[in-house]
């Protein structure tokens, strides 16, 4: 069956965008380590602005603050796929909420090492 394509639609676009921001509020609403993400990206701003770092400098730090968020929202996300797939333990929901939370953990690792590699040498 051939699918039929759908006009390109301004409202609709505008949309989606409003769709992508509810979602961040659902994270920021639901999620307290969404709330330590912000605290360390309001730090490493400040620190960024206080030592001058450079464009290239922004660039990495800002792509290391992406990756978590991006991370940490579709960890959410699969949380909350499980748990109305199915609310009661299993061990393959175990694994899928263990592997995407380590998902966040690496991303975090990442940043954590990026913000080290920029700063301690600033700093000391
Ligand atoms: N339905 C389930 N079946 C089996 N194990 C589960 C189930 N729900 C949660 N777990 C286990 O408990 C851990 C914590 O799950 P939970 O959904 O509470 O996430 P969380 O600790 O609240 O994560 P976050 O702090 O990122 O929101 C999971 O990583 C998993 O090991």
């Amino acid at each position: 069956m051939k699918e039929e394509k759908e006009k390109f639609s301004l409202k609709k676009r505008a949309a989606s965008f409003r769709f992508a921001f509810q979602g961040i509020k659902t994270l920021l609403q639901s999620e307290h380590n969404a709330w330590i993400h912000l605290t360390a990206t309001i730090l490493v701003f400040c620190f960024g602005f206080y030592f001058k770092i450079s464009s290239q400098e922004w660039m990495t730090v800002c792509f290391a603050i992406g990756f978590v968020f991006s991370m940490e929202i579709i960890n959410t996300a699969f949380e909350k796929l499980c748990d109305f797939v199915s609310p009661e333990k299993h061990e393959l929901i175990k694994q899928i909420k263990d592997l995407s939370a380590a998902a966040v953990l690496i991303a975090a690792i990442t940043a954590f090492v990026i913000g080290c590699i920029i700063f301690i040498p600033k700093i000391v």
